[in-house]
């Protein structure tokens, strides 16, 4: 189904202005679905259509696969330059006077005075702040962004960035493009990135790719739980908890990079 003709949705209040890739959608209009609703969210009636309607919804679909390969296509080609890079997860939430901004902001400074470009999801909270942290170091400070419904935008600490339609295309930009993650606190936006670092390194997809996480009081019961419940009842080989690192610091965390996978790195 076409996105212009879908119903509007009722997840969010309609915000005043949004953009949809090279859309922009004021009031009422603003309630459409983005594009990875529309794809994933099987709440949208496109996917009971009624037969008449079943050409037009295939020919929709095939269209979708073009804007997704168009997706991968900017997105390689805007990145393609960056030069060595480390990706950085953490929560959208991250308040900019707390200690957890501080600490992204300064892994920002740290890994750019490294010589690492800064790739975070160029959104707010601790993306901001370690975008800030490598733009004030002198380094290079990438975003990618998402669509959501509601409007977010690229932090203003972003020098190159790209607005993704779809999680699924973003995610391989983060990983195609990085020498390594480390993983600030965060929420469920923060653990998925994480865990699918994890199994890529666990299958072999990825290798000598260092998994950083920084501040074990936040990451301590995940990792318990990895380490005992995950390998005890044979989820996990007990080799796998070595895939990632916990650190304290700022410092430690770029330590960690570096010896993984920096210049020196075996
Ligand atoms: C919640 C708010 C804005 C959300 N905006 C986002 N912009 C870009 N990337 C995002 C956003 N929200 C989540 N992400 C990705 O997930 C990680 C953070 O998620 P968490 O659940 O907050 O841990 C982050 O690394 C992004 O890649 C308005 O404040």
């Amino acid at each position: 189904m076409d996105p212009d003709q879908h119903p509007r949705t009722d997840a969010v209040p309609a915000p005043e202005r949004v953009r949809r890739g090279g859309q922009v959608l004021r009031g009422e209009a603003a309630r459409r679905p983005t594009f990875d609703q529309l794809l994933l969210d099987a709440r949208h009636p496109g996917d009971a259509l009624p037969p008449a309607a079943d050409l037009a919804s295939t020919t929709s679909e095939a269209w979708r696969v073009l804007r997704i390969q168009a997706e991968f296509v900017e997105g390689f080609g805007t990145l393609a330059g960056i030069g060595p890079a480390v990706s950085v997860f953490g929560s959208a939430r991250t308040p900019e006077d707390s200690p957890e901004y501080a600490l992204a902001r300064e892994v920002g400074a740290r890994l750019a005075e490294a010589g690492f470009t800064v790739i975070t999801g160029g959104g707010p909270g601790s993306m901001a702040a370690a975008n800030r942290g490598a733009h004030e170091a002198g380094g290079e400070s990438v975003g990618l962004g998402i669509e959501l419904p509601f409007e977010a935008g690229l932090n203003e600490w972003v020098h190159v960035g790209v607005d993704f339609r779809y999680f699924f295309a973003r995610k391989v930009m983060f990983l195609k493009y990085a020498q390594g993650f480390v993983v600030l606190p965060g929420g469920f936006g923060t653990l998925d990135e994480l865990f699918e670092a994890l199994t890529l390194v666990q299958t072999g997809t990825v290798t000598r790719f260092p998994v950083v996480l920084v501040d074990s009081s936040f990451w301590g019961p995940v990792v318990d739980w990895i380490r005992g419940t995950l390998v005890e009842r044979g989820m996990i080989s007990p080799g796998d908890p070595e895939i990632f690192h916990v650190v304290e610091t700022a410092e430690e965390a770029v330590d960690c990079v570096l010896r993984v996978c920096g210049p020196g790195a075996p």
